[in-house]
């Protein structure tokens, strides 16, 4: 039996007048990776964005209808504590955007807000949550250096780091290996298949080889709807839908 940790109904983003999600009903499946892919403009870093209601400050203009189930609760109904949100449902970027500070401090940020203020406490949060990203090995004895002279790649763990530090149930991940090279791409892609063993994870990725390695769950997204959602291997091997085997053969996108 399958859980759906996050679940969504006739979900409908707009950005002022333009719809550009069209009632998607999702069930993201508790310690899964879900990979969401589509052409470009389609949706997927939007309906990313509105699962942990970052869009709420990313995009002002943006309004939202449906519903969205988190832990039991519509999470677009009432007010909800974005902060507290944010911490269950952590979002790691496109481009890896480390803090200014040190390597140490950046993991340290989500704990030190969230409470955490005794330094043995926060020393052993930063070891285990850097351990969990495997970057410790390679950060240990440089923990108080800037985290801006890490490479791309461990630039980019850092930041998963930074947000596994607050024990999230779900990490949010758009394109995340996009600005990377092939080494550290396969780095990353190892790392999610590794997180998914404590974290369900929800994957935006251009790359429909990427979703193929390493998602167990694909959604299908053409112009703001949900054309089909799958098994990974099903969806790729034998399509349901007529759009998504074009899609996935090439024939557009
Ligand atoms: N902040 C915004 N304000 C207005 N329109 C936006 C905003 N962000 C995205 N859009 C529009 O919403 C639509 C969906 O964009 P979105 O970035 O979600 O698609 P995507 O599938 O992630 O695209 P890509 O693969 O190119 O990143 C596009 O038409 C885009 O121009």
């Amino acid at each position: 039996m399958t859980d759906s940790i996050i679940k969504t109904e006739n979900l409908k983003v707009a950005y002022g007048e333009h719809q550009v999600i069209h009632g998607i009903d999702l069930e993201v499946i508790e310690g899964e990776v879900t990979a969401l892919i589509g052409p470009s403009g389609c949706g997927k870093s939007t309906l990313l964005q509105t699962l942990n209601l970052l869009i709420r400050s990313m995009s002002p203009n943006a309004t939202l209808s449906g519903t969205i189930t988190f832990s039991g609760k519509n999470i677009l109904k009432g007010k909800m504590d974005a902060l507290d949100l944010r911490k269950q449902i952590g979002m790691v970027f496109q481009k890896p955007n480390p803090f200014p500070k040190s390597i140490f401090e950046n993991v340290a940020y989500g704990p030190r807000v969230h409470g955490y203020k005794k330094k043995k406490q926060l020393q052993e949060i930063v070891e285990q949550t850097l351990t969990d990203a495997y970057l410790w090995d390679e950060v240990k004895d440089r923990l108080h250096e800037s985290a801006l002279e890490l490479s791309g790649g461990q630039q980019q763990r850092l930041c998963i780091a930074r947000a596994l530090a607050t024990k999230p149930d779900v990490l949010l991940m758009d394109e995340p290996t996009s600005a990377l090279d092939p080494v550290s791409t396969q780095g990353i892609e190892d790392l999610i298949q590794k997180l998914k063993e404590q974290y369900t994870v929800v994957m935006v990725t251009h790359q429909m080889e990427q979703a193929a390695r390493i998602s167990d769950t694909t959604a299908f997204l053409y112009m703001g709807q949900l054309i089909e959602v799958n098994d990974t291997t099903q969806l790729f091997f034998s399509p349901k839908r007529q759009q998504t085997e074009d899609y996935i053969t090439g024939k557009f996108g």
